[in-house]
Order: structure tokens, then C-alpha cells, then sequence
């Protein structure tokens, strides 16, 4: 009886599907669906360790702590790898040597995806830019391109407009000798004529003022609070007054840039046979990408295709990349050897010993000094121009038993690394000797509690040139004059504050007032 009460059952059950071949196929597909989403190991896993936050706006009401100062100190709470929720977007932090290694290098493909804003996303013509671009073949391409044609060691070698601006510097210090000298808006002057020179060709300072108010604008709009990138849905709350600000700020960047593309369109219309020799020895970075974009129209080349939107975005890869970065780090630099008075001794004794006071520091006198480069060194363990290195992931990932969600804001603390105790002895001490012991970290990359330049993929595609131009402005700096704090300020009573922002410059600009040092009149070669 009961046997037959059961076939009967299975009979119906039977029927049901053969009347429904849909049923048939979409409810295993379901049981199998539900297994396996509860079977998944990585669903039970936890995320990173971090604050608690709220429901729905999760940690938004930490906002301001992330920069590398408070990351930094929130990874003393939570450890090495750190995760917050800000509205719907997961970030992590990644503080540790050990931890940066995991995602720098064991999982790099998965963490070499770029993080952007909705303005970063507009600004860059849609990510039509090398810094910007995911991970994948469009973003090796720019790379590619980058690399070839703009960062390579002919070109940094060519790059003659180094000299002539660090030159010029001297001179305007040499005439304010005795004088107070504001050493970051000097800097800062010299490292954009140098890029906007490299790039454009031109000296013209009224371009290149309105070129800065164009950036400065940029640089605003890259880092504005905007609601709609935590919660996509709110995005209408102030969409037009925002929108409208990025579409001026573009516009005013095409009605630039657009000018100069045209203007090399026409010098290349003009030059032809024995005089493109001559024209590409000293090819400005317009004229190498403008390469590209014509071979392409003529059908010559269809390897690299690049369109007017990714010269404009590269150019402002370049201009961001180079100018502050170097910049900052010179000041610094400057800041802590005043801050060190016996460090800034041994600096100068040695270029008095290597170079001599009878002539000014050659490009070839740079590999003879050791100490000013490990002086630089420090200067970038203590102060990384870039101190957040952003990333995102391209799926989910675990890292350490921790679930990382796809589409994760990684952010690597390059400060906090440099200054882990566990890797560095005296982490807040600025003492350039420990980079003369031997296997000191370098900036190769490989070396994961020193990554000033990141290191893997990302990894920084200026540091040559970079370096070169840092070495180079320190050791005429420091050459050439003495230094002074003004009004009989005291090397211990220097702010050494930073801000943050795209990059970390001194809150505060250092002045300092020069005298001459050398014991020949100031003969620039
Ligand atoms: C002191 C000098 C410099 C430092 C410390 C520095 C540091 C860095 C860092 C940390 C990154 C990001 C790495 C990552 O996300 O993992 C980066 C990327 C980049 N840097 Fe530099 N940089 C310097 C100079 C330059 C210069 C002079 C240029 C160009 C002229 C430049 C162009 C770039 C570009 C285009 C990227 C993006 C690369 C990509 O996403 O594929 N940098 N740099």
C-alpha cells in the first residue's frame, strides 16, 4: 500500500516535468546553483580586519582618514591589510612590507587594475591615458608607447633641457645670494619648465601659466568629494553643478592642447627629407606621439593606433607624474638636510671632494656621489611623493585567508612601509648611511619595504628620468651655495608637516637663504 502510495508520488513528480521540460532544466540547475554558492569556501571567509561602520554609509564617516597618516596609523590597530566600506565600494589598505609583496608581486595581475573617480574617468577622456587605463592589451599598448618613445635612456639622455633649467636656477639663487630664496616655488618652477619644455618643445611662460591653472584645476577635480562615486544612485544630488565644472575644465585642456597638436600637424607638413633628421633629434613628446597618430591614418602601422583623446590624456600622465613629484622631493630633500646639519656636511664635503669648488657638477660626476644618493634615498623612504599607491582588483581574491571583493580601491601605503619597524631601525630617524651598507634596499622594486616607485606592473616608468633630474637639481643645490634657515631660525625648529593630496609636498614652503660656495665665479658649461 505504501509502496504503491510512493510510486504514485514519483509518478506525478514525473509527469510534471514531462509536461514541463523548462522545469526539467532550470530546477537542477537551481539545486546545483544553491550548493554551490553555500559550499563556496571564499563565502565564509572574512574580510580584512577593520572599524566597524554603519549600515548602508558603512565607514564614510572616516572619510579623512584616508591618507597615508591615517592609514597608517589605523594599520597599528588593525594590522598590515585593512578593510573599510565606504557606501557601496570596498577599499583595503596594505601597510606591510610582507603584505605589499602578496599584491605587488604574487597577485599582481589581479591587483593591476587602476582605481578612477568619476572625475579621473572624465578627465582622462575615459581613461584614454597609461596611468589611468585598466590593466589589459590597451594599457600595455600606452605603456608601450610610454615607454619607447617618452621615458626611454636616449631620450632621458637627450633631455638637454634638464641642464638649461638647473642652470638657470643656479643663476637666479646666485643673484639672491644673501636673500631669502623660496626653495619650493623654485623647484617647482624648475620641474615644470623641464616637463612642459620635454613635451611641448616651448619655452613660452604664458602657455605654460595657463597650462598650471589647467592642471591646478584638475588636480582639485581628481580628488572632490563626489557622493556618486560611494553611491551611484545619489549621483543627481549635485551631478550638474559638478559636471558642468569637469566639462569646462576639459574644454579649457582641448582648447590648450588642441592648438599645439595642430601646430605640430603643420612644422611636419613642412619639414621634409634631410631636415626630419635634424627635427627628430630634438623631437618634443608631442612630436613622438604624433608619429603614432599619423602612421595610423596613413595605414602604415596598424600595431599602435593612438587617437587625439590618448596624446591629450598621455601628456597629462606626464605633467602630473613628473612635475611634483620630483619637485617635492627636491624640497624635502633640501628640508631634511637642513634639518641634519652633520648629514648636510658629509653631502658637501663630498661634492667638495669628488667635483672640486673650481667648476660646477657635471651629468658624469653623478656616479661618484654615493652619499648625496643615499641622502636622496632616505629623502624618498621618508617621503614617497607618492605615498598611496591605488589600485583595484580585477576579481575577487583572497589574500592572507581575507576576502578581497572584485573592484576592491587598494590602496599600498608607500609610507607606511618605508617606515615599518620591523624592516627599518629607527623608521622616523632621517640617516642616509643605512643605504651605504651592503644590500641595502633599492628602488629595483624587488625590494618590498622600499617602494617609493611601486614596484611590478604599475611600477613607475619616470623613475629614470626622475631620478636623474633629482640628483642632478640636489647636487648644483648643494654644490654651488651654503644654506641658511632665516632670522636666526634653529635646524630643530623646521616644520617638517606634509599635506596630502595627489602627492605629499612640506605644508609649509622652505625658505632658506643662500651664499656662494664655490671659489670661482659661477661659469654654467
Ligand atoms: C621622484 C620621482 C618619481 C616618483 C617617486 C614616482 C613614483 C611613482 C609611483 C609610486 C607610481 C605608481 C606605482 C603604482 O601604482 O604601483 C608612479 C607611476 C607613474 N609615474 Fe612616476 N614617479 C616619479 C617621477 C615620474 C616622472 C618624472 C614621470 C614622467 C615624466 C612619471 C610618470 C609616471 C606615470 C606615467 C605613471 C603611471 C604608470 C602606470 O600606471 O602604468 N613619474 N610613479
Amino acid at each position: 500500500m505504501l509502496l504503491r502510495g510512493k510510486a504514485a508520488a514519483m509518478d506525478n513528480f514525473l509527469q510534471i516535468f514531462q509536461a514541463s521540460p523548462f522545469l526539467f532544466v532550470t530546477l537542477p540547475l537551481l539545486v546545483f546553483i544553491t550548493i554551490f554558492f553555500f559550499t563556496n569556501p571564499r563565502r565564509k571567509l572574512p574580510y580584512p580586519p577593520g572599524p566597524k561602520g554603519y549600515p548602508i554609509i558603512g565607514n564614510m564617516m572616516m572619510m579623512d582618514q584616508l591618507t597615508h597618516r591615517g592609514l597608517a596609523r589605523l594599520a597599528k590597530l588593525y594590522g598590515g591589510l585593512l578593510h573599510l566600506k565606504m557606501g557601496a565600494v570596498h577599499f583595503v589598505a596594505v601597510s606591510t612590507p610582507e603584505m605589499a609583496r602578496e599584491v605587488l608581486q604574487v597577485q599582481d595581475s589581479v591587483f593591476a587594475n587602476r582605481s578612477a573617480n568619476i572625475a579621473i574617468t572624465y578627465l582622462t577622456y575615459d581613461r584614454a591615458d597609461m596611468a589611468f587605463a585598466n590593466y589589459g592589451p590597451f594599457w600595455r599598448q600606452m605603456r608601450k608607447v610610454s615607454v619607447m618613445k617618452l621615458f626611454s635612456r636616449r631620450r632621458a639622455e637627450s633631455w638637454a633641457s634638464i641642464h638649461e633649467e638647473v642652470d638657470a636656477t643656479v643663476k637666479t639663487v646666485t643673484e639672491r645670494t644673501g636673500l631669502e630664496v623660496n626653495i619650493g616655488e623654485l623647484v617647482f618652477s624648475l620641474t615644470k619648465n623641464v616637463i612642459y619644455r620635454a613635451a611641448f618643445g616651448s619655452v613660452s611662460h604664458e602657455g605654460q601659466d595657463e597650462f598650471v591653472k589647467i592642471m591646478q584645476e584638475f588636480s582639485k577635480l581628481f580628488g572632490a568629494f563626489n557622493i556618486a562615486d560611494f553611491f551611484p544612485w545619489l549621483g543627481w544630488i549635485h551631478a550638474q553643478a559638478f559636471n558642468k565644472r569637469l566639462a569646462r575644465a576639459r574644454e579649457s585642456l582641448d582648447g590648450f592642447i588642441d592648438i599645439i597638436i595642430d601646430e605640430h600637424i603643420e612644422k611636419k607638413k613642412n619639414v621634409n627629407g634631410e631636415d626630419e633628421k635634424d627635427e627628430a633629434a630634438d623631437a618634443d613628446m608631442v612630436d613622438e606621439l604624433m608619429a603614432f597618430y599619423n602612421e595610423d591614418r596613413d595605414g602604415t602601422n596598424n600595431l599602435i593606433k593612438l587617437t587625439r583623446d590618448n596624446i591629450k590624456a598621455i601628456i597629462m600622465d606626464v605633467m602630473f607624474g613628473g612635475t611634483e613629484t620630483v619637485a617635492s622631493t627636491i624640497e624635502w630633500a633640501m628640508a631634511e638636510l637642513m634639518k641634519s646639519p652633520e648629514e648636510l656636511q658629509k653631502v658637501q664635503e663630498e661634492l667638495a671632494d669628488k667635483v672640486g669648488l673650481n667648476r660646477v657638477v657635471h651629468e658624469s660626476d653623478l656616479e661618484k656621489l654615493t652619499y648625496l644618493k643615499c641622502a636622496i634615498k632616505e629623502t624618498l623612504r621618508l617621503h614617497p611623493p607618492i605615498p598611496l599607491l591605488l589600485h583595484e582588483t580585477a576579481e575577487e581574491t583572497v589574500v592572507s585567508g581575507y576576502k578581497i571583493p572584485a573592484k576592491s580601491r587598494v590602496m599600498i601605503n608607500a609610507y607606511a612601509i618605508g617606515q615599518d619597524p620591523s624592516a627599518w631601525e629607527d623608521p622616523a630617524e632621517f640617516k642616509p648611511s643605512r643605504f651605504l651598507r651592503e644590500g641595502a634596499p633599492d628602488f629595483k622594486g624587488t625590494d618590498f619595504e622600499y617602494i617609493p616607485f611601486g614596484s611590478g606592473r604599475r611600477s613607475c616608468p619616470g623613475m629614470q628620468l626622475g631620478l636623474y633630474a633629482l640628483e642632478f637639481s640636489v647636487a648644483h643645490l648643494l654644490h654651488c651655495f651654503n644654506w641658511e634657515l632665516p632670522n636666526g631660525m634653529k635646524a630643530t625648529e623646521l616644520d617638517m608637516s606634509d599635506m596630502f593630496g595627489l602627492t605629499a609636498p612640506r605644508a609649509s614652503r622652505l625658505i632658506a637663504v643662500p651664499s656662494y660656495r664655490l671659489s670661482c665665479p659661477l661659469t654654467i658649461v
